[in-house]
């Protein structure tokens, strides 16, 4: 299979969908990989990596999109990509449909087979090819309030571990999956005062198993919220239910309850965001306030540490890559039922129930799909 890997295009965007490791791993086992001129750059690999894995450097998307039978990226296509998508090609990459009704009817129409990564599931219930990305967007999220709280960024000027005789932040984190535990790793390392918010009592448990005291653990309803939000300086948004837009937590009102300069890092953005008044931002232009309130919503948070994120991300995609070269789709799919859970689009139809009922669109199960 010839399998393309374009640069990419989303701003401030430096990872790359395929590392000259997994070109290598591709290339030996007879396929023929593709990569646009200085996809890898932001990464740290060079156009030189890729050719002495045995790959081939194209000059455009428009050349890669044409040739590859599998188009492998990191994030979700943008508008010009989509274009340039084709019947029966197959796009595998982050697409978080969901929240996004214009890149689903772009795909619809393509007639490409749609595989996203955020959907692929293990045995152990996780999400392997989120997990990665959550693990570094989770170590980020305190780092980036933290940054936000300082006075210059129109924080409410709080130092996250405090000093002696003056109190700590209050930091809340609402989802305590991979984002959360990562998120509130660091945060009870730069010494803040963590309370993690969930609905699963499992997960509770776990964290209050694991971190022995250091943190406190709420159930995650209406009256917590109110409880906590007139004392936290940072609240991270870290919920998902896979596949599905994420559930507003925090209304445009209950920001009222909230001190000036508090600080909300929507790490969930990317499914929509779970606080009413969030909306995708960039790395270039991060924050904005509303009602008194500083909002960090990056949508694409581990692009910021490309290397260590096209790393991470590229050593969990491989052996599904491989598997989509080796098999094709179809039967790749019908074999592992944990990459057919990724299966989003195919041929002009919805295949993710989560998304349909989003989206208020028609879908067929993935099943029907593979058919
Ligand atoms: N902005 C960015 O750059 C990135 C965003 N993400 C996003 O972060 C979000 C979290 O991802 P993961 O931690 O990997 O998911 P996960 O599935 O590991 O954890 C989500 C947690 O949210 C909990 N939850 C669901 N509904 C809840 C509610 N109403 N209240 C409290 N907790 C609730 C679940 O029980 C689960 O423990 C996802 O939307 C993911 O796409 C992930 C990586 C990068
Ligand atoms: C998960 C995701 O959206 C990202 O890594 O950008
Ligand atoms: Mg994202």
């Amino acid at each position: 299979m010839k399998i393309g890997c374009p640069k990419e295009i989303k701003p401030q965007e430096f990872r790359v969908g395929v590392t000259p490791n997994a070109a290598l791993e591709a290339i030996n086992r007879g396929h023929c990989v593709i990569i646009e001129t200085g996809a890898g750059t932001g990464a740290g690999f060079e156009d030189a990596d890729y050719v002495a894995a045995g790959a081939t450097i194209l000059e455009t998307p428009a050349e890669i999109f044409a040739a590859a039978d599998m188009i492998v990226k990191v994030k979700e296509p943008q508008a010009i990509e989509r274009k340039m998508l084709r019947d029966g090609q197959i796009l595998f990459t982050y697409l978080h449909l969901a929240p996004d009704p214009a890149q689903t009817k772009d795909l619809i129409a393509s007639g490409a087979t749609c595989i996203a990564y955020e959907t692929v599931t293990d045995r152990a219930g996780g999400l392997p090819l989120l997990a990665p990305m959550s693990e570094v967007a989770g170590r980020l999220a305190p780092q980036m309030g933290a940054w936000t709280l300082q006075k210059a960024n129109g924080g409410r000027g709080v130092l996250m571990g405090g000093v002696p005789g003056v109190r700590p932040a209050n930091v809340a984190i609402i989802g305590g999956g991979v984002v959360g535990t990562a998120a509130a790793r660091v945060a009870v390392g730069m010494g803040a005062n963590v309370t993690v918010l969930d609905r699963s009592i499992a997960r509770l448990s776990y964290l209050d198993d694991v971190f022995m005291g250091r943190l406190t653990t709420q159930y995650s309803d209406r009256g917590a919220m109110v409880d906590l939000l007139p004392r936290m300086d940072m609240v991270i948004g870290a919920v998902l239910v896979p596949g599905a837009a994420a559930p507003k937590l925090v209304s445009r009102d209950q920001l009222g309850l909230m001190q000036s300069g508090a600080v909300l890092v929507d790490v969930a953005i990317d499914q929509g965001g779970c606080f009413e008044t969030s909306h995708a931002t960039t790395h270039q232009d991060p924050i904005y306030e509303v009602d008194g309130v500083m909002h960090y919503c990056v949508a694409n948070m581990p692009g910021a540490v490309a290397r260590t994120s096209t790393i991470a991300l590229g050593n969990a995609t491989m052996p599904f890559m491989l598997s989509l070269a080796d098999k094709g789709w179809k039967r790749a799919c019908a074999d592992d039922p944990h990459l057919l859970a990724g299966l989003n689009v195919h041929a002009g139809q919805i295949t993710y129930k989560a998304v349909g009922e989003a989206l208020g669109m028609d879908c067929i199960t993935p099943e029907q799909a593979i058919q």
